[in-house]
This record gives C-alpha cells, structure tokens and sequence, in this order.
C-alpha cells in the first residue's frame, strides 16, 4: 500500500502535516524533571514514531519537562530533520524561562536543534506583572524568532478572538496557527473561535480531539453519535479514533493526538487511506453538537463558555 499524508497550507505559504502522532503534553506531562522521572516509553515512542513514513509531526512544549526524552529520541532517529515537524510552546501560564527569546534558545540547545518547525505562545494569560510583558510584547519577540529563522512558523494557543484581536492589532507577522481544544463534544473553545481563524485564515490545531473516546458515558452504546460513528468503523474497516481524526482534519483543522500504544501512533499516521463523505463530515458534526460541552483543560479559565461552545 502506497503511504499518503495530507498537509495544510499556513498563510505564510508554509505547509503543515495534518496530523500530530506524538503529542508529549497530557499522559506525558510531568510536574518536575528529575534523573528519576526520565521517561523511556516516551523516548521508545517517538523513536518508534520516528520509523513512520512521511513527515512526523510531534508536539512539544517546555511546562511538558519532556526536552530530555524528545532530546534523546531526536539524537537516535536516522530520519532527515526535513522529515520532522516540531512545534514547541513558551509556557505564559507558568514561568519556566525569562521570555519567549530567551525560552526557544534554551530549548533549541536542549532538543539540539537550529529551529523549531512551530513555536507557539501557550496561552494568552499574560500580563506585566506576571509576565514582565504584555500579550503584546511578548508576540513582538515571536516574530523576532520567525525573522531569525529559529521558529518557522509562528503561532498562539488556547486564544480567544478578544486575544486574537490584541495581536492582529499589533503583528507585523500574523499567527499561522492558534492550537484550542476541539472534537465533535467541544465545537468551539471559546465563542466564535472557529469562524474567526477561518476568516483570518490562521490554521487551527485541535489538541483533545479523542475527548469522545477518553471520556464515555455509560450508556454510550445507545448514543446516536458512537452508533454513526461505530456504522463508520465498519463501512471504512477503521478504527473509532481513526474516524475521529478524520473528521477533524476534514474540519480543515490539524490533529494533536498522542497515546502510549504504538499501533494508535502508526493508525494516526496511516489516516489518510481512507476518506469521509461531506454527508459523513456533517453528521458527525450534527450529531456532536447535541451533546453537552464536555472540556478537559482551561477549566477555570474557559468553563463559562460551556453552553456557547456547542453552538456554531
Ligand atoms: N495547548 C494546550 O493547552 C494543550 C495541548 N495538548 C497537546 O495535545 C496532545 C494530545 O492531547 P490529548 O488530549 O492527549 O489527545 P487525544 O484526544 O488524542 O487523546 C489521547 C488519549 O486518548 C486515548 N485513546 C486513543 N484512542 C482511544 C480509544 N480508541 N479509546 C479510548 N481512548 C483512546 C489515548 O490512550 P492510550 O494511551 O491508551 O492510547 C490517549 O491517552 C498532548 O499530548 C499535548 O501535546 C493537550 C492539552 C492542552
């Protein structure tokens, strides 16, 4: 079977791989790195991840504390760094480095790489007095960054329009991509989110686009979106997390999606052999929509948004 991967075009011209295999945040996330913390499934999982055909897209970011595995993983991978996409994140949220100048040099001589394929800032909750700069402030040295050529695309994460307005208000480069949680059970992180990017034409990535899978109700068998979903699994011959990958990346949107079992990263690689309906596109999006919010992160911040989140 001939291997195929779909890529996205950012509005800088740049292309994107539409599917993220390796995120090292969630189930890889640590609070602390430490000698005793080092993590060799993580490292086993990208190596082994690395052994994929196509461009291999992983998802870093420094509040992971997972640069000593994505290190060592990148250090035995044989596979051309073209062949790699790397997007690593600046942790506004919680201070990990000085400021995003001063943070991607650091993780660059961690992973020991000379750029990153993506960086982004995590998320807009940044303030002087926190921060030290302004959302601002801190876009101005994102685009330090993409001039230098040390990220080659840069973007935002878990922004809202008000945030996204700051920052077009301002850029002289504007983000390529804002990265919000997204599946069939949360349309829309924060209201109008969706029809915004797309309007702006800035890609967005869905992390959590499982959240159907990770999170189930007890009767779900009698749901009408797992029954449409399961009619999918058998008329494709694909798996359930296959499908809803699918069906994010027929969104027009890029999945980052991870797991500690290998035949699920080599599934989210191969998720291109197969193709939904338009009809199919929009059933699962119907059918998700009568569900209520179901949100895994940015609880505190984002919760309030619930009921709107699930109307488009
Ligand atoms: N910017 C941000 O603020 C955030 C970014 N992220 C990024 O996104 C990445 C992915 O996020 P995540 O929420 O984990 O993504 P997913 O929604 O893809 O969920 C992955 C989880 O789903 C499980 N899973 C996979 N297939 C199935 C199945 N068929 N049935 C049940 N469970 C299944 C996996 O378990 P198993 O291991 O058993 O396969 C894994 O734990 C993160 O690692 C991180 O890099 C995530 C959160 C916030």
């Amino acid at each position: 079977m001939t291997f195929t991967q779909n890529f996205i075009t950012l509005n800088n011209g740049n292309k994107i791989p539409d599917v993220a295999i390796v995120g090292t945040g969630t189930r890889w996330y640590k609070q602390e790195e430490t000698a005793e913390n080092f993590n060799n499934e993580l490292v086993t999982q990208i190596e082994n991840a690395l052994t994929l055909p196509g461009i291999v897209h992983i998802d870093a970011a420094e509040v992971y504390r997972t640069y000593p595995e994505v290190g060592k993983a990148l250090s035995q991978s044989k596979k051309p760094r073209d062949e790699i996409f790397i997007t690593d994140k600046y942790s506004t949220q919680l201070k990990v480095t000085e400021n995003p100048i001063a943070g991607l040099d650091i993780s660059l001589k961690r992973l020991n790489l000379d750029y990153v394929d993506l960086y982004l800032l995590h998320s807009p909750f940044v303030s002087k007095e926190k921060n030290g700069f302004t959302l601002e402030e801190a876009w101005k040295q994102m685009e330090t960054l993409y001039k230098s050529g040390k990220a080659k695309n840069i973007g935002v994460s878990n922004f809202s329009v008000k945030d996204l307005e700051k920052v077009l208000a301002v850029c002289e480069i504007k983000p390529q991509i804002n990265q919000i949680e997204f599946n069939a059970f949360l349309q829309n992180q924060t209201p109008g989110i969706v029809k915004f990017c797309e309007s702006q034409n800035i890609v967005m990535e869905a992390y959590s686009p499982l959240s159907p899978l990770q999170k189930r109700s007890d009767n779900s068998e009698n749901d009408p979106f797992y029954k449409f979903v399961d009619k999918l699994v058998a008329k494709y011959d694909k798996t359930e997390a296959q499908i809803l990958l699918r069906w994010v990346t027929k969104r027009g949107i890029v999945a980052v999606t991870t797991s500690s079992k290998f035949s699920r990263v080599q599934e989210a690689q191969n998720l291109f052999t197969f193709d939904l309906t338009n009809e199919e596109v929009n059933e699962i999006t119907k059918l998700g929509l009568q569900h209520k919010a179901q949100r895994l992160y940015w609880n505190e911040e984002y919760d309030k948004f619930n009921e709107m989140s699930q109307k488009v």
